[in-house]
């Protein structure tokens, strides 16, 4: 962890926001894409961005589960800083051992995502952690992963909840506490 207080929400909204790039029509027309690698390039908003969301997890966190690819990138970094372990939760066909797996549908196409079945130990503290909430499918999918192994869902982080998609509402309708450390 920094040893530094965490900057102030507003603070790091204008310094981070800047460095989400919109790319219209990506990868179909009509989704406006919200590309973080400038983000992720920028050491000071990297880091910023890292211990915004470690200091928004629940007080004994034991696992940040990320979704790959881009909750490996953040989740990784978020475990580290907050002092957890980091769960993989992948894409189909990618993890070598016995998993388990859930289906969603996404804001461009459906697809599967596993974890391994022994991945947690029971009642293990999860916190489920990607880039971005769009319709709330993906981290839906993986919460349901997490219990199915034996885990209990502490919350779920983001980076960025796009607003106008009703991510947050379908998470929250199943229960979930929604932490995102910015909006648009
Ligand atoms: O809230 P949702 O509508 O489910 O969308 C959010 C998901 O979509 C993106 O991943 P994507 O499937 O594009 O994969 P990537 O991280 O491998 O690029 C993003 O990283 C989230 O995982
Ligand atoms: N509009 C979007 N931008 C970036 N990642 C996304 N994942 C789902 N929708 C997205």
């Amino acid at each position: 962890m920094a040893d530094a207080a965490p900057a102030p929400a507003g603070l790091l909204e204008d310094r981070l926001l800047p460095l989400l790039r919109a790319v219209p029509d990506h990868p179909v027309p009509g989704v406006t894409f919200r590309d973080i690698t400038p983000l992720l390039g920028d050491a000071g908003a990297l880091r910023a961005a890292v211990e915004g969301m470690a200091a928004a997890l629940p007080a004994g966190t034991e696992y940040v589960a990320g979704v790959e690819a881009r909750g490996f990138v953040l989740g990784a970094a978020v475990a580290v800083a907050a002092g957890a372990g980091f769960v993989p939760v992948r894409k189909a066909g990618r993890l070598p051992r016995e998993v388990l797996a859930e289906e969603y549908a996404l804001e461009y196409g459906t697809a599967t995502v596993e974890l391994h079945a022994d991945a947690l130990p029971a009642g293990a503290r999860v916190v489920v952690c990607d880039d971005v909430l769009a319709t709330g499918g993906t981290a839906d999918a993986a919460c349901r992963l997490v219990e199915r192994a034996g885990g209990e869902v502490a919350s779920v982080a983001f980076l960025l909840e796009l607003a106008a998609l009703p991510g947050r509402a379908r998470l929250e309708e199943h229960g979930r506490d929604v932490r995102s450390l910015l909006r648009l």
